[in-house]
């Protein structure tokens, strides 16, 4: 295996993140920012970012909590529900307040509530979307009760995905942080129009790590982690150099005391080591001169936007990752990783576009 002391890469962007809001956002926002040039901030507030105006207010929010000398474009997206009107939908999208519109099945995963009942009722908004050139983010899961969690990204490819693909065929489809080698194998063999984001954590652990001596809430998320088999199929095909395949960490923050609960919240603070991990996974697999394109190339290609101009650089040195990341007034987050020791650092210093 090549060995590398360095590695400096185009700059790249974060297609999912959850940044939240208010002292956790403020606490959050930096760690994103600092590495990434744009990211894809998900909807799914309390209540959710329905309408142009509440994302253009929710974008304000953003910047005025990004470190001053950041150079960083949030990129909003709508959450869809039953009641989506399809002409303000598209009328957000091409005034530039909504980037994309994301899917959530009604109580899939972490504050989606008020997700879509019926995807029958969608067809509509579909039509639009894809007229206008928007894209649909799918967090891919059933919820029906009767189908096992571990089958539900699978399942949902069947009797969702799948249809949808084929109805609206020009309709650009990302299917969020994919955690099955079902997942994979449908996006390669998907048209032009299909992509999917791959997380840093379910390229670095199967379910076993959610049970290791013991339960273990910080590696808990959805759609939850699968067999260790799911996991190799993730890493050859974010390492096989296929284009549709990118960077999106789905960093969740949940408070401490709210993972180790009765009833823990699911979602991992990845953003502090996304980069790093991801640099791992690569390393690991052989495959750095892939490590590019996933991160900084793929993404911006798929959704057609211009790739950044400046650089940044990761260091190979062992590097121990804090434990936990303090939230003023709320508690303290424990970041993907924390209290270990990992073999990539990201070089704090910007590397202006046109120097390597
Ligand atoms: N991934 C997660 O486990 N949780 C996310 C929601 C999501 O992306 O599904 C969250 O908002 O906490
Ligand atoms: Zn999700
Ligand atoms: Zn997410």
């Amino acid at each position: 295996m090549a060995t590398f002391s360095s590695l400096t890469i185009r700059r790249p962007d974060d297609w999912h993140v959850h940044l939240r809001d208010g002292a956790m956002l403020a606490t959050v926002l930096p760690f994103t920012a600092s590495h990434f040039g744009r990211a894809v901030i998900m909807p799914n507030l309390v209540p959710p970012v329905r309408r142009a105006a509440e994302a253009a207010a929710y974008r304000s929010r953003v910047m005025a909590a990004l470190p001053h000398g950041l150079d960083f474009h949030p990129l909003m997206t709508c959450y869809l529900t039953d009641e989506t009107d399809p002409d303000d939908l598209v009328e957000g999208h091409r005034s530039g307040a909504f980037f994309a519109a994301k899917l959530y099945p009604a109580n899939a995963t972490t504050n989606s509530q008020f997700g879509v009942t019926d995807l029958e009722r969608l067809n509509r908004v579909l039509e639009a979307m894809e007229f206008a050139g928007m894209p649909l983010l799918i967090h891919g899961e059933v919820t029906d009760p009767a189908v096992d969690i571990f089958d539900r990204e699978a399942v949902f490819i069947d009797r969702v995905l799948a249809p949808i693909r084929r109805r609206f065929d020009r309709l650009r489809i990302t299917l969020e942080h994919i955690t099955t080698e079902d997942g994979a194998a449908f996006v390669t063999a998907a048209g032009d129009a299909t992509g999917a984001t791959v997380t840093p954590h379910h390229l670095s652990f199967s379910r076993n790590a959610m049970f290791h001596s013991g339960f273990r809430p910080h590696f808990y998320c959805l759609p939850v982690a699968k067999r260790e088999k799911h996991r190799l199929a993730l890493r050859a095909a974010v390492t096989s150099g296929h284009p549709r395949f990118f960077l999106g960490t789905d960093s969740a923050p949940h408070l401490r005391s709210a993972k180790e609960s009765a009833c823990g919240c699911a979602g991992l603070f990845c953003a502090p080591t996304a980069l790093a991990a991801y640099a791992r996974v690569f390393a690991e697999e052989n495959a750095l001169d892939k490590f590019e394109a996933f991160a900084s190339e793929n993404g911006a290609r798929f959704y057609g936007l211009p790739l950044n101009a400046d650089r940044i650089t990761l260091i190979a040195e062992d590097t121990e990752v804090a434990e936990d990341v303090p939230v003023p007034g709320l508690g303290t987050l424990h970041p993907f990783l924390g209290g270990t020791r990992i073999p990539w650092r990201v070089d704090g210093r910007r590397v202006p576009a046109g120097r390597a």
